[in-house]
């Protein structure tokens, strides 16, 4: 189910259970008590949130907003998108004019700049200008992906926290907690479906409870897998070995499984085939030679190659070195 479906619906579970306060977010110990401390101290310098998606960046920021203004926060807390088509320009007015006053007399407002990675630097250069220009009445959050992708200037102005992918306790112990206040029978197995499929994003694996949810069944693995775009490790675990066999007939024909009938897109299986190669029941030499050839699947299918000729090329070395 996509989100816009959920909405539909009448609610998204990924809203509702969006933790309110910094104590509330799962995992990232160590920053939330650095946060929580800023906040305690009322000392909040600028900060720069980097890491993947669905770990709780923009969480955190809105945690922050909720604890610092109370009932105020929507009104102290601005919420912009750095790759907003309309460009800097815009983002910068709306700057401006926020930051000009704040609701309720506090001495500042928070902005909060989502994908600031996707500014070039000159736009960055721009915004750093327009950090100084407010620094008395504006405290900015920035949120990328990478940090390497800020300029300087802007990452010696904040302090830098980096959110990590999420440990799969935290993820397992949240997802069931909602299953538990949705009254929903979900399997150990299913958990650990989620956890592997979310792969350390929160909003996939609560996305991806909701979908499987919708049934009404109890959630168990196939529920997951049936909805999420990845497959059990073992299937893909069967595909190499078949392939490293010599057996490059049936490995295809599995590879096929899983492109026409799971409907993973190529990048799906290199991506499974990364993070599950270490846990396939191989020797090092042959772990070593298959995610050499993945980082070269990889690359050629970044570059617009045909995913599934690159898939079969892949097995097909693999085959080829049975000998
Ligand atoms: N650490 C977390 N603890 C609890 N829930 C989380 C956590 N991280 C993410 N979530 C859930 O996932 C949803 C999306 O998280 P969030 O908006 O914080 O992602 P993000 O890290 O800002 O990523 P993006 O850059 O893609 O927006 C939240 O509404 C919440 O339901």
């Amino acid at each position: 189910m996509s989100e816009a479906e959920a909405r539909g619906r009448g609610e998204i579970w990924i809203e509702k259970y969006r933790p309110q306060r910094l104590s509330a977010v799962a995992g990232h110990a160590d920053i939330v008590g650095r946060l929580e401390s800023y906040v305690a101290q009322d000392d909040l310098p600028h900060l720069l949130f980097t890491g993947p998606a669905g770990v709780g960046k923009t969480t955190s920021a809105m945690a922050i907003a909720r604890e610092v203004y109370g009932d105020d926060w929507r009104e102290n807390f601005l919420e912009l998108n750095a790759s907003d088509e309309r460009g800097i320009d815009v983002v910068r007015d709306r700057i401006k004019n926020f930051a000009r006053a704040s609701f309720g007399g506090y001495d500042y407002r928070i902005i909060f700049l989502d994908e600031a990675d996707a500014l070039t630097s000159d736009a960055q250069s721009a915004l750093r200008r327009t950090m100084e220009q407010f620094a008395n009445n504006t405290r900015f959050i920035l949120s990328c992906n990478y940090s390497n992708q800020i300029i300087d200037p802007i990452q010696s102005r904040c302090a830098v926290f980096r959110f990590g992918p999420l440990d799969g306790d935290s993820v397992a112990e949240y997802v069931r907690r909602i299953a538990e206040e949705e009254g929903i029978e979900i399997t150990e197995d299913g958990i650990d479906a989620l956890v592997y499929a979310a792969d350390g994003d929160m909003r996939k694996a609560i996305n991806g409870l909701q979908a499987a949810a919708t049934t009404g069944e109890t959630v168990d693995e196939e529920a997951v897998y049936a909805i999420t775009a990845a497959v059990r490790p073992e299937q893909i675990e069967t595909m190499v070995t078949t392939a490293l066999d010599g057996d490059f007939t049936a490995a295809r024909a599995k590879l096929d499984d899983l492109l026409t009938e799971a409907g993973l897109g190529g990048g799906d299986v290199i991506d499974q085939l990364h993070r599950s190669a270490w846990s396939f029941d191989l020797d090092d030499r042959a772990t070593v030679r298959l995610l050499e050839r993945v980082g070269e699947t990889d690359y050629r299918i970044s570059q617009g190659a045909n995913e599934r000729l690159q898939l079969e090329a892949l097995l097909a070395a693999l085959a080829l070195e049975a000998e």
